[in-house]
């Protein structure tokens, strides 16, 4: 099982080498040279318990490299950070409509069971060679955390965050900037999460930081990240016990749509995939009116997914395509330079068959979390209300399940503004009130942040 890149790399490398790259050679992002056929009852597996299911799917995409072991660990960690109770959180709401809490893990949000995961996974990589790892992730407020949560204090990595200063909720950004420990670096950059994001990937193909030695990412660039969200969707597949459930899904950077994809691809029991994005809507524009074009990102109550160039879209383009690697490197090449590009009719239909996508403004997010408290005795998060509106206008076509990313304490204003009262503040968050916070901030620019970079790792 190798891994190409969807800009013409061929390498091919194996899990371990694209976990360590986190980008492609190409300027791409790496996918599964052929996407792999499960030896085993998929189906079955995924009603089984969390950390098998996980165990046999990590083999399936080449993780057995690391070692059965790390494997393990790896599928053990995932588990403990998505089930609640030993039991698959998934509540039927009404007819044709489900919720998926993926926000029980350490962090409190759906970016901390492929964090833990990958945390072992990078471990286990680094421990067979001997090297250390410099990562590089861009967020806007969710995998930041996470990522701090999960590699805080690790011997052989070194972790840089960038997230756009004042742009994250400040509970999110408590989370990372009272962690202290040596090997963690909390930059917030004046700009937003595209600056951030676009910051990262130049520092991953520069020659002055690989000379030094191995840096990655752990943004969902990553392929080993993607990989940490496809269990979810089969299991919450069979615990709905629905013939292939549609999957709604709030999207920001596109990563966790495409692992539901990816779910589906190897014969998940995964019926239509639906994205659902705030104001910040690029990815709903280039499926839905054929123009892909950058915009800069404005402030939602979703924060998370305040993101006008969504990285994954290129995985979308690249399948839909027919993995076409000309095609996506021109595509995106042409995005880079003119801020914009059209899609073909034929490309447009293609991307629309693999998943299609909403808009969901602020005033329906707002309305969405009073009618599921209203209606269900739920609070949930405004990213979560976003995916939920986008299930009630489509749940008539079938069963739907829509993920609940994040805990609603994560985004307490918001919430109390729609409700009239704050939500259960868990223990968790309310600890980190007071707390010493540390940031390095700098202007959104490439030099100083390599600068700070150079300056972390020397
Ligand atoms: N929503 C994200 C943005 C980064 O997404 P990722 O899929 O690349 O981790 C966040 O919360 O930071």
């Amino acid at each position: 099982m190798n891994y190409i890149g969807t800009r013409g790399f061929t390498g091919p490398k194996t899990f371990a080498g694209a976990l360590l790259d986190g980008l492609a050679p190409d300027g791409g992002l790496y996918v599964p040279a052929v996407y792999p056929v499960p030896d085993f009852d998929l189906n079955a597996a995924a009603a089984g318990p969390y950390a098998d299911l996980t165990e046999k799917l990590l083999n399936l995409f080449g993780v057995d490299v690391l070692g059965a072991a790390a494997v393990r660990t790896a599928a053990e960690r995932t588990s403990a950070a998505f089930l609640r109770d030993g039991q698959t959180p998934l509540t039927q709401l009404e007819d044709n409509l489900w919720l998926l809490e993926l926000y029980h893990g350490p962090t409190l949000a759906f970016k901390d069971m492929a964090m833990q995961m990958i945390a072992a996974l990078t471990d286990a990589a680094l421990a067979q060679t001997g090297e250390h790892l410099t990562l590089v992730t861009a967020t806007s407020g969710d995998t930041g955390a996470a990522a701090v949560r999960a590699f805080a204090g690790s011997t052989r990595v070194r972790l840089v965050v960038f997230h756009p200063l004042g742009r994250v909720s400040p509970v999110q950004r408590l989370q990372m900037t009272t962690v202290e420990a040596d090997n963690v670096l909390n930059i917030g950059v004046e700009g937003d999460f595209d600056d951030c994001q676009r910051i990262v990937k130049t520092l991953l193909g520069d020659e002055s930081l690989k000379a030094r030695g191995l840096i990655s990412s752990v943004n969902s660039i990553n392929w080993g990240r993607l990989l940490g969200q496809v269990p979810y969707y089969l299991a919450a597949s069979a615990a709905s016990g629905a013939d292939r459930p549609n999957f709604v899904v709030p999207t920001g950077n596109f990563g966790d749509a495409f692992a539901g994809w990816a779910g589906r691809k190897i014969g998940g029991n995964i019926g239509h995939l639906h994205a659902a994005v705030n104001r910040n809507d690029a990815l709903s524009q280039a499926l839905n009116d054929g123009k892909y074009i950058r915009r800069q990102a404005v402030e939602s109550a979703s924060v998370s997914m305040d993101v006008q160039a969504p990285s994954n879209f290129e995985r979308l383009i690249f399948e839909a395509s027919g993995r076409s690697a000309a095609g996506t490197r021109g595509f995106f090449e042409t995005f880079a330079a003119r801020g914009e590009v059209r899609l073909s009719g034929e490309l447009q239909s293609a991307c629309l068959k693999e998943v299609t996508a909403s808009t969901i403004s602020e005033a329906e997010t707002s309305a969405t979390i009073q009618h599921a408290w209203k209606t269900w005795n739920k609070v949930i998060c405004p990213h979560t209300a976003v995916g939920v509106a986008a299930a009630l206008k489509r749940k008539g076509s079938g069963p739907h399940i829509a993920l609940a990313t994040a805990h609603p304490a994560k985004f307490p204003d918001f919430v109390a503004g729609a409700l009239g009262f704050q939500p259960d503040v868990p223990d968790a968050i309310a600890r980190l009130q007071g707390m010493k916070e540390t940031i390095t901030a700098i202007p959104n620019d490439q030099a100083e942040a390599l600068k700070a970079v150079t300056a972390f790792t020397a």
